[in-house]
């Protein structure tokens, strides 16, 4: 797919996207239950010398996961390794990494949805009684050995709780989920940012810039570094709210932080599909996009914001979607309105 500026996924040119990361828990904004807890947990687990209990963190993307992993260990005052899933392919690989762990270390596994179940299983006595259970050897020659491992911190991301194994998820002391950040929250990042980044921006700006990142830092630090160029080349003393506007209008980011791809979207379920419902797997086919994109990138946000419904029956486009779009809402029957609970995000 093209790259959206609003995707709250990483971009190619996310380059100081390091320089903005928040380093510790007290410049860490918003999440504010998420750190209360974190804070007490590092706190106790410092002061008994023992390896923080491991954590689950999920949540769309953009919102800090690998952020905060980098903070606990920070604040743990241990070492960080980080890995990801899909990169483990097999039991040795995990078993290395495991190995090489100092005591009470942070291990950070990043797409942990997407482990390979035989790398999964040796996790688990892994987290359990840090032991690694391996078979050496094939056939009858196999055997099994056991090797103790250094107590360490697993802390798992995901985009996608719903597609952890119970098992595994049974195995976080501490699960964590994020949410997107409110204007505020997100204004004072963006507001962190420029300071950063030296750029002159007001606080109408700044408010600007917040309200239209989908509820998610990763926009808002690159929405940021966009308006902060058009501002340079403007030759702008300070950048406020119009100059704001203006630059994010070009990015073809609207009001609502929408861009091309989720007008697209909601334009799809109005006018080919009268509203809904219809299936995520249609929606997918009809914009030649992964389902997994639409559902980790595109639909929690427009969810989120009521923008969109699901329904057992499919998604239906919302009266505040029609707004979005400019439309005026058509009268619909309650029976399309009986919505899934939302806990697949
Ligand atoms: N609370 C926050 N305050 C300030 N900046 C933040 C905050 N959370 C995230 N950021 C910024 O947003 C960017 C993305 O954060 P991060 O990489 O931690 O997201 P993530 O949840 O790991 O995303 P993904 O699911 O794609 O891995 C980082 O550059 C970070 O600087
Ligand atoms: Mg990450």
């Amino acid at each position: 797919m093209t790259d959206r500026i609003v995707t709250g996924d990483p971009l190619t040119d996310d380059t100081g996207d390091a320089s903005l990361r928040p380093q510790t828990l007290e410049d860490f904004v918003g999440q504010r239950e998420v750190c209360d807890n974190l804070r007490v947990f590092v706190t106790a687990a410092r002061a008994r010398a023992e390896a923080l209990d491991h954590v689950l963190l999920f949540g769309p993307p953009g919102l800090g996961k690998t952020t905060l992993a980098q903070i606990v260990s920070r604040e743990l005052g241990v070492g960080f390794r980080a890995t990801s899933g899909p990169v483990i392919a097999r039991a040795g690989d995990l078993a290395a990494i495991l190995t090489n762990l100092q005591p009470r270390d942070v291990l950070f596994i990043d797409e942990i949805h997407r482990l390979n179940p035989a790398v999964e299983e040796i996790l688990y006595p892994a987290m359990e009684d840090y032991q690694l259970d391996l078979i050496i050897g094939e056939g009858p020659a196999a055997r099994s050995v056991r090797i103790d491992l250094p107590p360490f911190t697993l802390v798992g991301a995901t985009t996608r709780s719903g597609l952890i194994t119970t098992p595994l998820r049974d195995r976080f002391g501490i699960p964590l989920r994020l949410n997107f950040y409110g204007t505020p929250e997100l204004e004072s990042i963006v507001a962190r940012g420029a300071r950063l980044l030296g750029c002159p921006l007001s606080e109408e700006g700044a408010h600007e810039i917040a309200k239209r990142s989908r509820g998610t830092p990763r926009i808002a630090g690159r929405l940021l570094r966009r308006v902060r160029d058009f501002g340079a080349v403007a030759g702008l003393a300070q950048i406020d709210a119009r100059a704001a506007d203006q630059a994010l209008k070009r990015l073809d980011v609207d009001e609502a932080g929408l861009d091309a791809m989720d007008r697209r979207y909601l334009r799809l379920i109005a006018e080919q599909y009268g509203g809904g419902p219809v299936g995520v797997e249609t929606l997918a086919a009809a914009l030649s996009e992964q389902r997994d994109m639409i559902e980790d990138v595109i639909e929690p946000y427009l969810l989120q914001q009521g923008l969109v419904q699901r329904t057992p029956r499919g998604r239906v486009l919302g009266e505040r979607g029609y707004r979005a779009l400019g439309l005026s809402v058509p009268k619909r029957e309650a029976s399309q309105l009986d919505l899934l609970p939302d806990d697949e995000l």
